[in-house]
């Protein structure tokens, strides 16, 4: 298969040139990069990056191809894929397909360029911005304005976009302990297996749902999962999640759950400068001091007070995990134990797994409140 030649374009002018790598054509989103040495399918596939272009900064990418078993939902999420070297050869038991053709299955354009190191330097220094890769432009000029007039992250509901258009119950493995609603705002399909592997069944529910609906369930627990978007345009979620508090029921968040949460405890959200994607992300627990390295996709992180517990409309709430990094909010807790969430990724596939433990928790929370 021949590949065109392809041009990167950023918002602030800045124009990288390459090769088209799956589909041709023209696409436009937020310029993120990943760190991960590992996981291209679980990126790929993670509703989190829905409007975003993701560089890989891992020079080879697509060495053990396509499988069935690795993606976190039923399609290509991202907006744009950008990396060094393709490879030419997919090789691995499990690979049904290359990676090229998956990525034009789905229409998803790639470009293939030297300057992935470049450009992740050049994120870093100027922080996450609109982007786009073209197979169809040959005038930067011309694609530059493009980008120019293209969506912001800041204030875009994406939640809405990605999430489950009907009810479906995942059902428990083994015996089955504990009902579980999930709020669906861009499930990976890990998690919900996690907590079957646990005796949840789960009730995996679109994102729009209300407290009333939630809590028709009966459930023991109340799940908001990840997702893309800026939490301050999903008030909805938000609106819904105060009832669920108000109820009483326990509750677990995870990353745009986790921020969906501190927004109904009453904090703010803001913009980090470049995010964190990868997945060696040192994650402080601030009750035992135990380091984990844990998996991240975000771009936005939660404003609360590090130095102690705060009053919240739900109780006391403290700031349960830091990022050894950059000092980020990692996660926040109820001090009365019913409630907590984390900004990063304790269901990832492909790990690491130090986290698996907080889907324990969730279920001792779920035991104790009976
Ligand atoms: N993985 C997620 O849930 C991401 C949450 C949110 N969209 C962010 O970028 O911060």
């Amino acid at each position: 298969m021949t590949h065109p030649p392809a041009m990167l374009v950023l918002e602030d002018g800045r124009v990288f040139h390459g090769v088209g790598f799956g589909a041709e054509g023209e696409t436009f989103g937020e310029m993120v990069f990943n760190t991960g040495m590992t996981g291209y399918q679980e990126t790929l596939t993670d509703p989190s990056y829905a409007g975003q272009i993701v560089a890989m900064t891992a020079p080879h990418i697509g060495n053990t191809g396509v499988n069935d078993d690795d993606p976190e939902s039923g399609r290509i999420q991202v907006a744009g894929y950008v990396v060094r070297e393709p490879a030419r050869v997919a090789s691995n038991w499990r690979s049904r397909r290359s990676l090229d053709d998956e990525l034009r299955a789905y229409g998803v354009v790639g470009i293939a360029m030297p300057g992935t190191r470049a450009l992740t330097r050049h994120l870093r220094d100027r922080g996450a911005m609109r982007g786009a890769v073209s197979t169809a432009e040959t005038d930067p000029e011309a694609l530059l304005e493009r980008v120019r007039q293209s969506p912001s992250m800041e204030g875009a509901d994406l939640a809405r976009r990605v999430t489950t258009a009907e009810p479906y119950v995942v059902p428990a493995i083994g015996e089955k302990r504990f009902t579980v609603a999930a709020v669906d705002l861009g499930i990976k399909s890990m998690t919900p297996h996690r907590m079957a592997e646990r005796g949840c069944e789960v009730h995996v529910l679109p994102a729009t749902v209300t407290a009333e609906e939630i809590l028709a369930r009966d459930p023991d627990g109340v799940f908001f999962s990840n997702g893309p978007g800026d939490p301050a345009a999903t008030e909805y979620a938000v609106t819904a999640l105060r009832g669920v508090l108000e109820a009483g029921r326990p509750f677990f968040g995870i990353c745009l759950g986790n921020q969906i949460f501190g927004r109904a405890l009453g904090l703010g959200t803001y913009k980090l400068r470049f995010g964190h994607r990868g997945v060696n992300q040192p994650v402080q627990d601030r009750a035992t001091g135990r380091v984990e390295i844990s998996a991240h996709n975000h771009g936005f992180a939660v404003e609360a007070p590090v130095d102690g517990p705060f009053d919240t409309p739900f109780g006391r709430a403290e700031v349960s995990h830091v990022n050894l990094n950059d000092g980020c909010v990692e996660g926040l807790r109820l001090l009365d134990g019913r409630a907590f969430s984390v900004q990063y990724h304790p269901e990832a596939a492909a790990g690491p797994h130090d986290s698996t433990g907080l889907f324990d928790r969730f279920c001792q929370t779920m035991e104790g409140a009976r």
